[in-house]
């Protein structure tokens, strides 16, 4: 599920669109949806979304790439990874040692779950990128064609996840309790239900919102909250772990057991704890070009929850520094919890607001925010002189903002 500016994810289909050419582009209209049968059920019960797109960005890449091209792009981003990216703390293991155990973890694990099928031989290998062999990929599949049991003619009992709770599940996670929006009336705890995702929608105001009450009772019944919009958005089926009233009292835990998924990958939770970190490849490619080198300072000015400060350290065989800055204290705290379950020594933390840490030859650093407990308040020569500098702000995952210094800041 992705939502940038330029596009946001919708049900509807393209028959329901009027595709209409105008000066060689086309943009796409949405009409209003056909009205729901038990017929038109195994569509609704799906996962099959498309993208709307902003009609200026669409002609643009259009124009770039071409209608088939752009139509196949915009179709895959409709889809999640099917893959798991895995970096090996080389400092504690090794690639192949990693390999051995996650196979070997498939022998306990029950025939024909999720993890047996993504964990079997073949599917986790090294990456062959040359110097990159400390990366792993673990191969899912999907999409999977789930039965939520629609033939019975009476609707599934059903519970509405929020976008980033889905993209988790995509990924292999359980639906948690924070990420659960709706639900049906009478779901008890051992219920199978099929789960949903609730798209924001641009609301009057112009901001996003899913504009579903926390706590909202589902009938499976087109008078439904957002029945319509959740066509196409079913993520999957699972065992509800709570009551309907459960799920709404309690703040924290596993809600929904998702044993049936969309898209097939395994939960790499508590799974080689301190020797694996989950993070998607570009983000290791970009700690990668930075090319750290042992005993260097390298400055991360947005650093939480510390992937890439974790990767560099560990490129730096955990010897030089690498000062790993936030402006959040509860953040800071994730980053010197991903260090310490790494073994990793060489990143001091400091919760700081990055455009306050640079100064003029004559002024000393504003480091008037509250410095977390078990950090100091950098020092100007501290927050100068660098070797490297990272600065992630937008999570962009791709290497933005990575540069190499050659003089102080
Ligand atoms: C996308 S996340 C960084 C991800 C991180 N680089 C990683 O690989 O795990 C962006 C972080 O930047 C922090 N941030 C945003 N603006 C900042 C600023 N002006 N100073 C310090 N931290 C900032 C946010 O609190 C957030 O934790």
């Amino acid at each position: 599920m992705r939502r940038a500016s330029g596009f946001v994810l919708s049900t509807i289909r393209t028959t329901s669109f009027a595709r209409r050419r105008s000066n060689g582009n086309f943009c796409s209209t949405p009409l209003p949806l056909p009205q729901m049968d038990h017929q038109s059920d195994s569509e609704r019960y799906d996962f099959n979304p498309i993208l709307r797109w902003n009609p200026e960005v669409e002609r643009y890449f259009i124009h770039a790439y071409g209608a088939d091209h752009f139509s196949r792009i915009s179709a895959a981003l409709t889809y999640p990874s099917r893959y798991s990216c895995i970096r090996v703390n080389s400092l504690k293991t090794t690639s192949d040692a990693v390999i051995e155990k996650l196979q070997g973890i498939i022998g306990e694990t029950e025939i024909g779950s999720p993890l047996e099928e993504s964990w079997k031989d073949g599917r986790i290998t090294k990456c062959k990128i040359p110097g990159l062999d400390y990366v792993v990929f673990v191969k899912g599949s999907g999409p999977c064609a789930i039965d939520y049991g629609c033939a019975s003619g009476a609707p599934p009992k059903e519970v509405i996840v929020s976008r980033k709770c889905a993209e988790a599940v995509l990924r292999g996670a359980q639906v948690y309790v924070p990420g659960v929006l709706a639900c049906s009336a009478h779901v008890e705890k051992g219920d199978t239900v099929a789960v949903s995702v609730a798209l924001e929608q641009r609301m009057a105001d112009g901001g996003w919102a899913t504009g579903i009450t926390r706590g909202t009772v589902l009938q499976g019944l087109q008078t439904d909250p957002h029945y319509s919009e959740r066509r196409g958005l079913y993520i999957g089926q699972g065992k509800a772990m709570l009551s309907r009233a459960g799920l709404f009292r309690v703040t924290e835990g596993i809600a929904v057991d998702m044993n049936n998924r969309v898209f097939k990958l395994p939960s790499f939770h508590d799974v080689l704890e301190g020797e694996i970190f989950l993070q998607n490849l570009p983000s290791i490619v970009a700690a990668h070009a930075l090319d750290p080198k042992k005993g260097e300072r390298i400055l991360d000015m947005c650093a939480a929850p510390g992937g890439k400060t974790t990767a560099i350290a560990n490129l730096m065989e955990d010897e030089g520094e690498v000062v790993a800055v936030d402006r959040s204290h509860n953040k800071v705290l994730d980053i010197q919890n991903l260090a310490a379950e790494m073994s990793l020594t060489c990143i001091t933390t400091y919760k700081l607001d990055a455009l306050k840490s640079v100064s003029r030859a004559n002024e000393s650093i504003d480091s008037g925010v509250p410095q977390i407990s078990n950090s100091v308040t950098p020092t100007e020569k501290q927050m100068s002189v660098h070797d490297g500098l990272c600065g992630d702000k937008n999570c962009v995952g791709n290497g933005n903002g990575m540069g190499k210094l050659t003089t102080a800041m």
